[in-house]
């Protein structure tokens, strides 16, 4: 059964006449606020996807998301010092790939985190530094190939010192995204395993996705049973995932049923499963995002989505301390997240058509963002 979750209920808690407002009109508003947001995705599937979202709408499933940004988007205070509107490491780019962990940071920063760091390999640390100032790049971490030749004494002193200088950062994190771009690599795999121990130990939220999805799926110990875990897989980190913790194939009919069975399977992390609807539990509950969108499915999409997640996450943590909420904030975190991308994809889609790139998706953050929660 899916366990009802409707965010205007959820933040009535805080006790604001706004949200009893909101809770005495919810079915109303969220068909009404449901139905405008379509606008984005014009395809000719339109009037099918109204049914679906309107069918949603009334068993809870899909998530108020707009109001979910609403609440855990901090005010511009002027009081406010650098640092306190998040601070967000991506561990993530080798060789081959330096567009995802590039595309992950910046976004954080577009949303509004004070602070985005990437800890590279020492080979992609200049090209990502290359792509913009704002980031500040680690070139820390080693591929077997770099160190090859080297006695295993020597591999493992590397290995040591590549933890220690991670381990004096660590803390000023809110939260890590753990593996757009980082490649399969064994060796760099191994000390990424023990900097996720070590996060883990210090209680800094992980957003795991792409390799490091992988890297979880072989070594589920490693956020098995913790709370401030989030994964965030696509179709087929997805399936992978399903087959080796369920033992089983993935069913789109029982999708929800599924999904919720594996986020409790691997200890109450919260997952994303990305999708033509984006589906989210913690193992408690499921919830959806289905609105806007974009018909075009250029790479570095998800990488977007992993650094916006890291960033409403720590958003909701925030809040979380301040008013005392029921709402898991990792759940949360991933409504925001998702439907900030979608609303992005959206914009970035009518004004580019087929051409649309991550970049141009990019660029409409902010905007998404400031027509939900202005900025003044
Ligand atoms: N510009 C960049 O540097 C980018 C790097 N990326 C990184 O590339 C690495 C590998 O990620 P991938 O997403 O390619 O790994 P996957 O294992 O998800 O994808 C591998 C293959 O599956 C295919 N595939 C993708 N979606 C599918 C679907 N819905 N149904 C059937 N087949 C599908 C793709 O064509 C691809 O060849 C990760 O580290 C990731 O972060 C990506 O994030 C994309 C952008
Ligand atoms: N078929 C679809 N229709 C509409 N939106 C989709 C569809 N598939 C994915 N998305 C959206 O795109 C986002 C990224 O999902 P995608 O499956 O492309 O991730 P990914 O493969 O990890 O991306 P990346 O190329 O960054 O690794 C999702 O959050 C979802 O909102
Ligand atoms: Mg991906």
């Amino acid at each position: 059964m899916l366990i009802k979750y409707g965010v205007s209920a959820g933040f009535a808690s805080l006790g604001s006449a706004k949200n009893c407002m909101l809770a005495s009109s919810a079915v109303l508003r969220r068909q009404q606020f449901l139905i405008r947001s379509l606008g984005g995705y014009s395809d000719h599937t339109n009037q099918e996807r109204m049914q679906e979202i309107r069918s949603m709408s009334g068993t809870t499933l899909e998530a108020d998301a707009e109001n979910v940004l609403r609440e855990i988007t901090p005010v511009l205070d002027p009081t406010r010092h650098k640092g306190q509107a998040g601070k967000i490491a991506v561990i993530g780019g080798c060789r081959e790939y330096t567009g995802a962990p590039y595309f992950a940071a910046i976004s954080a920063l577009k949303i509004g985190a004070d602070l985005s760091h990437v800890f590279c390999t020492k080979d992609a640390a200049p090209v990502i530094k290359s792509y913009s100032p704002e980031l500040i790049v680690h070139p820390l971490l080693e591929e077997s190939y770099s160190i090859s030749g080297l006695e295993d004494e020597e591999k493992r002193h590397i290995s040591s010192k590549i933890l220690t200088e991670f381990d004096k950062w660590m803390k000023r994190f809110d939260c890590l995204v753990v593996g757009p771009g980082l490649g399969r690599d064994p060796y760099l795999l191994e000390c990424v395993s023990k900097i996720v121990k070590h996060a883990r130990q210090s209680n800094v939220p992980i957003v795991i996705d792409g390799d490091g999805l992988f890297l979880v799926t072989e070594s589920l110990d490693l956020v098995s049973g913790y709370p401030l875990a989030v994964l965030t897989p696509n179709v087929n980190e997805y399936k992978r995932l399903v087959q080796k913790v369920l033992s089983c194939e993935v069913n789109e009919q029982q999708a929800p049923e599924l999904l919720k069975s594996l986020a409790k399977r691997i200890g109450g992390v919260t997952i994303l499963q990305k999708g033509k609807s984006d589906l989210i539990s913690d193992g408690e509950i499921v919830k959806s995002v289905s609105f806007y969108g974009s018909p075009r499915r250029c790479g570095g999409q998800g990488d977007i989505l992993s650094g916006s997640v890291a960033v409403f996450l720590s958003w909701a943590r925030t809040k979380r301390k301040s008013v005392d909420s029921p709402m898991n904030p990792t759940v949360l975190g991933c409504i925001a997240g998702s439907a900030l991308l979608r609303k992005a994809a959206s914009l970035a889609f009518e004004n580019k058509k087929r051409s649309t790139l991550t970049t141009d998706i990019i660029e409409c953050l902010g905007r998404s963002l400031e027509d939900i929660c202005p900025a003044r």
